[in-house]
């Protein structure tokens, strides 16, 4: 397809994203020092930054599927929060055309209720109606695969295992069709049947024309589910291009 026949869903253009991390307990974060702060324009001294995202630039097109990649502490998963929108950037922008859906290891279901109603309130809260919900449900804890060991989907989610309740998220995120599907390292936690069945449905999903950017150390799941790869580290956008190239550089990299 030529280039100006694709349609963009994620313009990053010179984006830096800064934490602030303030170190508490201090004397000058008293309120006189806070104003005297604020009169002299003077930096507090105690507020520590951490530059995590240097400048990225990106183009994401409608259709793609792209790996983020990079060592730890490279930014990776800072810059799928920002695209999400759950971080400001502190400079430069991001554009995201609707709304870009997070499915990370953390995405937040309530631990007392069981599986089943987790499904229903994930759901609503993904702006389905209640019949829609109903004829998605069971659907969905079958692609989870929670009830293969026994019927875990009306025990409260607390006494899953880690990897039970990544797959349920995912199965739940993944029961919608998304402008922009973010993942971050939700394919690594399944076990290898899952993660084949949760590949396949991130290729549908592509399929029903959304972008999904993937972030994994798994070069497999890349490999297998990415066409376009951007590898970051320390911030900066090393490569971005076809996966088994940028692949080949960040090995390379890896080895040294
Ligand atoms: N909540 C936070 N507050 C302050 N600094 C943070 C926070 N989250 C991440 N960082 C810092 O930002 C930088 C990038 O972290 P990030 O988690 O984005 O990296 P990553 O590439 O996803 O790493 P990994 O592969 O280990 O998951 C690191 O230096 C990290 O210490």
């Amino acid at each position: 397809m030529a280039d100006n026949e694709r349609i963009p869903t994620v313009i990053a253009d010179e984006a830096h994203i800064v934490y602030k991390i303030h170190q508490a307990g201090s004397v000058s974060s008293s309120p006189l020092a806070s104003f005297k702060r604020l009169t002299t324009r003077a930096k507090n001294a105690n507020i520590r930054e951490v530059h995590a995202v240097k400048g990225v630039s990106f183009v994401a097109y409608k259709g793609e599927a792209i790996g983020l990649i990079g060592t730890n502490g490279s930014g990776k998963s800072t810059l799928l929060r920002a695209v999400a929108g759950l971080l400001p950037v502190s400079s430069g922008a991001i554009y995201a055309a609707g709304q870009p859906s997070l499915l990370g290891v953390n995405a937040a279901l309530m631990n007392e209720l069981p599986g089943d109603r987790n499904v229903e309130l994930g759901c609503l809260a993904m702006g389905m109606s209640p019949a829609e919900v109903q004829a998605k449900r069971d659907a969905i804890i079958e692609f989870s695969g929670i009830n293969d060991k026994g019927d875990f989907s009306s025990l409260p989610m607390r006494t899953y295992s880690s990897g039970m309740s990544a797959r349920l998220r995912f199965s739940i995120a993944a029961a919608k069709k998304h402008d922009v599907l973010l993942i971050d390292e939700a394919l690594a936690t399944g076990d290898a049947k899952f993660r084949k069945r949760s590949e396949a449905r991130v290729r549908e999903l592509r399929q029903e024309a959304g972008t999904v950017f993937l972030v994994s150390h798994s070069e497999q799941s890349i490999r297998d589910t990415c066409e376009r790869c951007i590898w970051l580290e320390a911030g900066v956008i090393r490569a971005d291009g076809p996966t088994g190239e940028v692949m080949k550089e960040y090995e390379a990299f890896s080895r040294r």
